[in-house]
C-alpha cells in the first residue's frame, strides 16, 4: 500500500466516524494538507447532510467549493462539532506538529473552537518524542531575526522557510534538532517569545482521537491515561 493510498483511506475513516452524527444545521471544522484533502474528497458524498465547513487555509476553503461545500467564517459559525486535520508529528499522549504546510495559527484557532478533535495520518507520522520533524513558527516579518536569536539560545536550529508567506501574511522559521519532552510547556514558552504568532506544538490542545492508517487498516488510538 502507497503512502497516498493510506491517505485516502484515514480520509475515508473519518468520514464513516463522523457520518452518522453530522446534523442539517452543523458546521465543521476541516484542516489542510495532503491527508486534508483526502477527507474532503471523500466528504463530498455527505455534503447534503451538514451544512458546511470552516476552513484552516485558503487552499483548504477553495477546495471545498470545488466539491460543493460551503465554506462559513468561523466568526458566524460559533462553536464547531468537529475538527477534522492531519499533523506532521503524533505521540503517545495525542501531542501533534503541525504547520509543515504553513497553516498552523488558522488550523490552531479552528481546533480551539471545536469538541472534538479528530487527527488523520499515515503511521509514517507516529513518534515516541516531538521534535524530529522541525518545528514551525509563524513570525511578524519584522521579528524574524530576533526571533531566531531566541530560538537558537535554546539549541534549537531555525532555518527561514525561503519564498513561504502564510496566509496572515508572516513567514515561518522551522527549528531543527528538538527534542520536545515537555510540549504544553515548551509550547507556552514559545508563544512567549516576542514577534511569534504562533508555533505549530498542539500540546495544550492536543487531538481527541488519531486515526492513524497502515498497510492492515485504520487504527484508532486514544490518549494514554
Ligand atoms: O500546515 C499544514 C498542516 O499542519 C498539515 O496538517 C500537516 O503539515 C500535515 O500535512 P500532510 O497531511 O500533507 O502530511
Amino acid at each position: 500500500m502507497t503512502q497516498d493510498e493510506m491517505k485516502k483511506a484515514v480520509g475515508q475513516a473519518a468520514v464513516d466516524m463522523i457520518r452518522s452524527r453530522l446534523e442539517k444545521d452543523m458546521i465543521i471544522g476541516v484542516g489542510t494538507g495532503s491527508t486534508a484533502n483526502c477527507f474532503i474528497d471523500a466528504l463530498a458524498s455527505c455534503r447534503d447532510l451538514f451544512a458546511g465547513a470552516v476552513a484552516s487555509s485558503e487552499a483548504t476553503a477553495e477546495r471545498l467549493r470545488q466539491v460543493g461545500i460551503e465554506v462559513f467564517d468561523l466568526n458566524s459559525a460559533g462553536s464547531l462539532a468537529f475538527y477534522i486535520d492531519g499533523a506532521d508529528e503524533f505521540d503517545g499522549a495525542l501531542n501533534l506538529i503541525k504547520g509543515g504546510g504553513a497553516a498552523l495559527t488558522r488550523e490552531k484557532i479552528v481546533a480551539a473552537a471545536s469538541k472534538e478533535f479528530i487527527c488523520i495520518v499515515d503511521q509514517s507520522k507516529r513518534v515516541d518524542v516531538l521534535g524530529r520533524f522541525p518545528l514551525p513558527i509563524e513570525v511578524i516579518p519584522m521579528a524574524r531575526s530576533y526571533v531566531a536569536r531566541q530560538l537558537a539560545a535554546l539549541d534549537g536550529q531555525p532555518v527561514y522557510r525561503e519564498g513561504c508567506i502564510t496566509d496572515n501574511g508572516n513567514i515561518i522559521l522551522d527549528v531543527h534538532h528538538l527534542e520536545i519532552l515537555d510540549p504544553k510547556a515548551f509550547e507556552r514558552f514559545i508563544n512567549n517569545i516576542v514577534g511569534v504568532v504562533t508555533n505549530g506544538l498542539f500540546a495544550n490542545r492536543p487531538a481527541d482521537v488519531v486515526l492513524m492508517s497502515t498497510p492492515a487498516g485504520v487504527e484508532e488510538i486514544r490518549a494514554r491515561t
